[in-house]
């Protein structure tokens, strides 16, 4: 539906059970399905896909939107995901029906009880890299950064989880997005047969008119079930050198890259908090006003992308560390996931707390920010808390 129904919803759409009635419509292999904040939304079908090109993306994207524009409809609006590499494929398309709702968050519906499902895939999984090499690499890294080399860099690892039978990913993101009702969840195709799965809770950015939104997290720590435990965790956090230079890094770059697009642009001093099922995270609201109207939020998107929250400072000396201590291909874990209309507002989230399903395998990422004051057990612990959210999803123990 449109942009005007997401301004003024029709009461239709207003009845208690909109959101998650989307939740239940969901499709793997033909539907985009993202919930944020802000919306619920559900794309069906496609009926047009972003060419290959030399132009930069944000340019084709918007060039295919404008050309699907009808004077009696609703701007058309493209959903999915781009990889993390620069060079690797998007996949984004424009669905044949984009229905809206309300965000999830506010259906009464979301409450209710997950039913569990009964028949849960025996998993087996494989951890790549382990555990030790997994460690040796965040050894390596610190020595670089406190020998002057770079600043920080986000090295992640990875779970295969293999069963005799095709998991259920509408349960699965059913799970997900009730668990974490206040974050984003998604599920889209990331490629032939496959599709991209999770919940993260950070914004990259967001774009309504001339009002943007960018919400960087950086410096993390698992939350305990100890309630006393938990609050004192979240305080230490707040107060932790190690985190605040982590997180630091992160809000400069994100500064850096939006300021030459904003007439103003607001950058609190100091982080608040904020908290998913699993972890604990520090966290900066930054924003702005555009200075130009025509700027969408794929430009502005692929200004920031990537934020050091999930590469590193340098960006190209991290890039290269990546690559050479990663064992796996990222593919879209760590780019972005989101959706865009043709007025140029939309929501791209950074692709975290994910997992990419292809026939009965599934791939669970997670990384961690290192920098010179981090600790080997430390990172792989809080990696191994990253991978919890997803675990309990699928009915995966560790
Ligand atoms: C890279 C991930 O998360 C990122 C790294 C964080 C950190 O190091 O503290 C926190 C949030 C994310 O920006 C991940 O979840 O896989």
């Amino acid at each position: 539906m449109s942009a005007s129904l997401r301004d003024h919803p029709a009461p239709a759409l207003l009845s208690p059970g909109a959101a998650t009635a989307l939740l239940e419509a969901y499709r793997p292999a033909t539907d985009r399905f993202l919930a944020s904040p802000r919306h619920t939304l559900l794309g069906r079908g496609s009926a047009a896909g972003i060419p290959h090109g030399t132009s930069p993306l944000a340019h084709r994207v918007r060039d295919v939107l404008d050309a699907l524009r009808r004077p009696d409809a609703p701007p058309p609006v493209v959903m999915g995901s781009l990889p993390f590499a620069p060079d690797a494929p998007p996949a984004l398309a424009v669905p044949d029906m984009v229905h809206w709702a309300p965000p999830l968050r506010e259906d009464p519906l979301i409450a209710l009880p997950v039913p569990r499902d009964e028949h849960r895939p025996d998993w087996r999984v494989r951890e790549v890299p382990s555990p030790e090499r997994y460690g040796e690499a965040v050894a390596t890294a610190v020595a670089r950064m406190r020998a002057g080399e770079f600043d920080k860099v986000v090295l992640a690892r990875t779970l295969e989880l293999a069963s005799s039978r095709e998991p259920d990913l509408p349960a699965m993101l059913r799970w997900l997005a009730r668990r974490d009702p206040d974050g984003y969840s998604f599920a889209v195709p990331s490629g032939p047969g496959r599709t991209l799965i999770g919940a993260s809770p950070e914004l990259l950015v967001s774009r309504r008119g001339n009002l943007l939104t960018a919400n960087p997290l950086a410096g993390s720590t698992p939350r305990s079930t100890d309630l006393a435990e938990d609050v004192r965790r979240a305080a230490a956090l707040l107060e932790s050198p190690k985190d605040l230079h982590e997180h630091a890094v992160v809000v400069t770059a994100v500064q850096e890259a939006l300021a030459p697009f904003c007439t103003r642009l607001k950058v609190p001093t100091r982080p608040t908090l904020v908290r998913t099922a699993a972890l604990w995270h520090l966290s900066t609201t930054v924003t702005g006003e555009l200075r130009d109207p025509d700027v969408t939020a794929l430009d502005l998107a692929s200004a920031l992308h990537p934020t050091p929250a999930v590469c590193g400072t340098p960006t190209d000396v991290a890039r290269a560390v990546i690559a050479a201590s990663e064992p796996f291909d990222r593919g879209p874990y760590t780019g972005m996931v989101g959706w865009q209309d043709a007025d140029g507002d939309g929501e791209w989230v950074v692709t975290i707390r994910c997992a990419e399903a292809e026939g009965r395998t599934l791939r669970l990422f997670a990384g961690a920010g290192i920098v010179a004051e981090s600790t080997p057990e430390a990172e792989t612990a809080e990696t191994a808390a990253k991978f919890r959210t997803f675990l309990h999803a699928v009915g995966a123990g560790l």
